[in-house]
């Protein structure tokens, strides 16, 4: 797909290159597009609202699909939210910018200084649809600048998050919490998984689908290994128990500390849908045979929660938090209505254009507290009544004769241990 950018800044696009390449989408810059915007100063606007707008009467003059962004800091003034926006005339020099913010924000007691740092990236076709993408960072605007790096007001920006300011960071962290870096994080991990519905069919438990990767693939021939496989997982607990169940296969085995690329946010209402998000990516940055593994808790009494939430349940950040929050929200929630569910989803995605899900579930009971040591996750508070034990009380090999990666892993072998196989590419054709 061509896609028009409407920037003139030749890091941006380069940057949206490199970011949205898994896409395969023809990028191109509009550079005369900053006469057709609103006023940027306006007070008050909101950019969710205005971005859409503008985009889509680009993409409408060129007769193609349009990518816009723009960000702004937003904060309250008065009980009122105010956005400040980013967008300036050529004519500003950073120094002008800052003096601008600062001037804005006179006056301001500390805690109305607490803002959204946002980006509203849109992108519109020409018939009018619109797709809209936020990126955000939560932060406090200084009274005056701090740190040495960054350009723009990343010296006036503390983040929350991290502790310091965006001047203060390394180039590298700097683009993990910034807020533009977020919104195209967003936009890939929906068009990757937009790419991915058409031809998939979900398969039954335990069997395996194919789908169309890549259009214009070429279509997969039946051909034995040399065989390297990417585990991309982010998860040390699950690629130790990835590569112990692989080790049968007797492949060589890659992993995410290989690659500085990162993954697209998990934004799939299934397991399935992020095990394919997340292979289909990572498979498409680095060419690989590659598995993901999308995973989680379903716990009965909760309604299925936290499901594909679990990696950020409650917003807890730690292992030891999610447990906590999970007593908590079961607290007074008797030992036989404590049942849950572990579901493991293993997608096994192939350069040559499709992909395979492997599926294991256990069932078992949420503990009152923590039992064992082992494992990792939520693995003390689940209980498994067939093995008398918790994951964490078991050993490694025996988690894996009983856990729901186990059973999906045991599928994939099955599939794979006599020597590679790519099944017929029947949906390509
Ligand atoms: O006690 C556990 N024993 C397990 O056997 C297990 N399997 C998954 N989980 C938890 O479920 C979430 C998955 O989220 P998830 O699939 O997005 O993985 P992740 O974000 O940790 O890594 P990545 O593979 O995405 O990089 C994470 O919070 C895991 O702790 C488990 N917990
Ligand atoms: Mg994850």
């Amino acid at each position: 797909m061509r896609v028009l950018v409407a920037t003139h800044k030749e890091p941006k696009l380069a940057k949206l290159r490199e970011l949205l390449a898994p896409l395969g989408w023809q990028l191109e810059p509009i550079g005369n597009y900053a006469g057709l915007l609103p006023n940027p100063d306006a007070p008050g606007e909101d950019l969710t609202e205005r971005v859409p707008v503008v985009a889509t009467h680009l993409a409408k003059l060129s007769g193609l699909p349009t990518l816009l962004d723009e960000s702004c800091f937003e904060y309250t003034r008065a009980g009122q939210r105010v956005f400040f926006s980013l967008q300036f005339g050529p004519g500003d020099s950073e120094e002008e910018r800052r003096a601008k913010l600062l001037q804005k924000l006179r006056g301001l007691p500390p805690q109305e200084r607490m803002t959204r740092f946002m980006t509203v990236l849109t992108l519109a076709y020409p018939q009018g649809k619109t797709e809209t993408y936020v990126g955000e960072t939560q932060g406090v605007l200084l009274h005056k600048p701090k740190g040495e790096g960054g350009v723009g007001y990343d010296t006036l920006f503390f983040v929350l998050e991290a502790g310091k300011t965006l001047a203060e960071m390394s180039p590298a962290e700097r683009e993990r919490f910034s807020p533009w870096e977020r919104a195209v994080r967003r936009l890939l991990g929906h068009h990757i998984i937009d790419h991915l519905h058409p031809t998939v069919e979900l398969p039954p438990q335990g069997s395996s689908a194919t789908l169309e990767l890549a259009p214009g693939a070429a279509r997969p021939s039946s051909r034995p290994s040399p065989m390297r496989l990417l585990v991309a997982t982010n998860n040390p607990g699950k690629y130790r128990e990835l590569r112990e169940g692989l080790a049968p296969l007797g492949w060589e085995l890659a992993s995410l500390l290989d690659y500085t690329f990162k993954m697209p946010p998990e934004e799939g209402a299934t397991f399935e849908d992020n095990a394919m998000l997340k292979a289909a990516f990572a498979c498409r940055q680095t060419g690989l045979l590659t598995l993901a593994d999308d995973s989680g808790l379903e716990v009965d009494a909760l309604e299925g929660e936290p499901g594909v939430y679990s990696a950020r349940f409650g917003g807890r950040k730690s292992d030891l938090e999610r447990n906590i929050y999970l007593l908590e929200r079961l607290k007074g929630v008797p030992a036989d209505k404590r049942t849950a569910r572990f579901v493991a989803v293993l997608a096994v995605a192939h350069p040559q254009g499709f992909m395979q899900l492997f599926r294991g579930v256990t069932e078992g009971l949420i503990l009152e507290a923590p039992r064992g040591e082992n494992g990792f996750g939520y693995d003390p508070l689940f209980f498994v009544p067939e093995a008398g034990k918790t994951f964490a009380e078991m050993s490694m090999e025996e988690k894996a004769r009983h856990s729901h990666r186990g059973k999906a892993l045991a599928e994939l072998i099955e599939a794979y241990k006599d020597g590679f196989r790519i099944p017929e590419a029947s949906s390509s054709e």
